[in-house]
């Protein structure tokens, strides 16, 4: 009886999807000044990544560089595993990258009605399928009933969902969205973020969308890479970044937070709230504790409002959906501290309120100072 023959493939032979987008080592100055300073990032199909930073950190440029607006210097830029870009090699011009594009101020065409707008990139499409699958996004964008206007009859917010919904008619492989909700008040750009997220998702578009503000990175990413000064400081899910941040940056970038500093003694950092783990770092260095507002958990005593040796509450306010108190906290080896608690819902204790603190250590951060 013969031998039966059997193939068997390991995991790492099947090849992995080619990334949408791959940025490998690019770099980029203007005049003396370089702004983008070696930056590895990958897409893979279907993902919205946000590129999240503070005003000035090159976010936009490396949009630009990745569309094909600004020529790479350094560095490589593939779509699909294929090298588009790189410096003394073939620039593909951005209307040949199959890339759909929707920056801040988008303008539209002007002598173009809404629906034609949208349908100019549509042209290797019958007529009647032009204008179905035109119509089809302008309703997910809340569009549909201007398609026979001009441009220059939308405000601004509205002009920037036609420049959405004309960017996304294609079905490009990828998108790049600069900023693309901010120029709509607050309760639209809601709206319009979770019509634009879900028909990407629909679409399976790759997606990098660049905003500098983190809640919206937070809504809309699948990962975030955030920068700073140039560089990617970290790069990873939503709930990476904020639940195990690589620096205080990181921690202090997705919202405020209450900051202590002390002495690593016997493995631990004593603070007015308890002592907080740095087995990590060595003995006798100086850490910097970090305690976001919702680690603070508040619980009234009944104990005379006098009571100042004990912590208490300073100042209760309501800002909606949570409150936020300022309260003093005294430590057991008499530190003392100012620091603010979120707290979900209407809380306002009165002012002089004994409080007991309880921490959640799940949201305070130790690194060495
Ligand atoms: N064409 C240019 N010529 C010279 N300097 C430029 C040019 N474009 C951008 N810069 C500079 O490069 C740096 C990065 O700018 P970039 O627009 O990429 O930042 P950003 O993170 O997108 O900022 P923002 O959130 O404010 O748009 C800034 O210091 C900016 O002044």
């Amino acid at each position: 009886m013969g031998e039966r023959m059997t193939a068997t493939v390991s995991l790492s032979e099947v090849a992995a999807p080619a990334s949408a987008l791959s940025l490998r080592d690019v770099q980029h100055t203007f005049a003396a000044n370089k702004v983008v300073k070696g930056i590895d990032l990958d897409i893979a199909q279907g993902e919205v990544v946000c590129l999240l930073g503070p005003s000035g950190c090159g976010k936009t440029t490396l949009l630009r560089i990745a569309a094909g607006l600004e020529v790479v210097q350094e560095g490589t830029v593939s779509l699909e595993g294929q090298a588009i870009a790189a410096p003394g090699k073939r620039h593909v011009p951005p209307e040949k990258r199959n890339v759909g594009l929707a920056f801040q101020d988008s303008a539209l065409f002007p002598h173009l009605s809404v629906l034609e707008n949208v349908t100019f990139g549509l042209k290797h499409l019958p007529s009647s399928q032009r204008r179905e699958r035109a119509l089809e996004l302008l309703t997910q964008l809340g569009m549909a009933d201007y398609a026979d206007t001009y441009p220059h009859m939308l405000s601004g917010g509205q002009q920037q969902r036609v420049a959405l919904a004309r960017a996304l008619a294609p079905t490009p492989k990828l998108m790049l969205l600069d900023e693309p909700f901010s120029s709509l008040d607050a309760r639209l750009r809601d709206r319009i973020r979770d019509d634009t997220l879900h028909v990407l998702k629909k679409l399976g578009s790759a997606t990098l969308l660049v905003t500098h503000d983190p809640e919206e990175a937070m809504f809309m990413a699948d990962r975030i890479a955030l920068m700073r000064d140039g560089k990617i400081v970290q790069t990873g899910t939503p709930r990476e970044l904020y639940c195990a941040p690589v620096d205080p940056f990181v921690v202090t970038f997705f919202g405020e937070v209450n900051e202590l500093e002390g002495m690593v003694e016997g493995g631990v950092v004593q603070t007015p709230v308890g002592d907080i783990d740095a087995s990590w770092l060595p003995e006798g260095s100086q850490a910097q504790v970090m305690i976001r507002p919702e680690a603070l958990r508040i619980k009234e005593r009944d104990l005379p409002a006098e009571t100042h040796s004990h912590s208490h509450v300073v100042m209760a306010k309501l800002l909606g959906r949570t409150s936020l108190i300022h309260l003093c906290a005294h430590g057991a080896d008499g530190q003392e501290a100012h620091l603010h608690a979120r707290v979900p819902g209407v809380f306002l204790p009165q002012e002089g309120q004994p409080i007991d603190i309880d921490l959640d250590h799940t949201q305070v951060f130790i690194f060495p100072r």
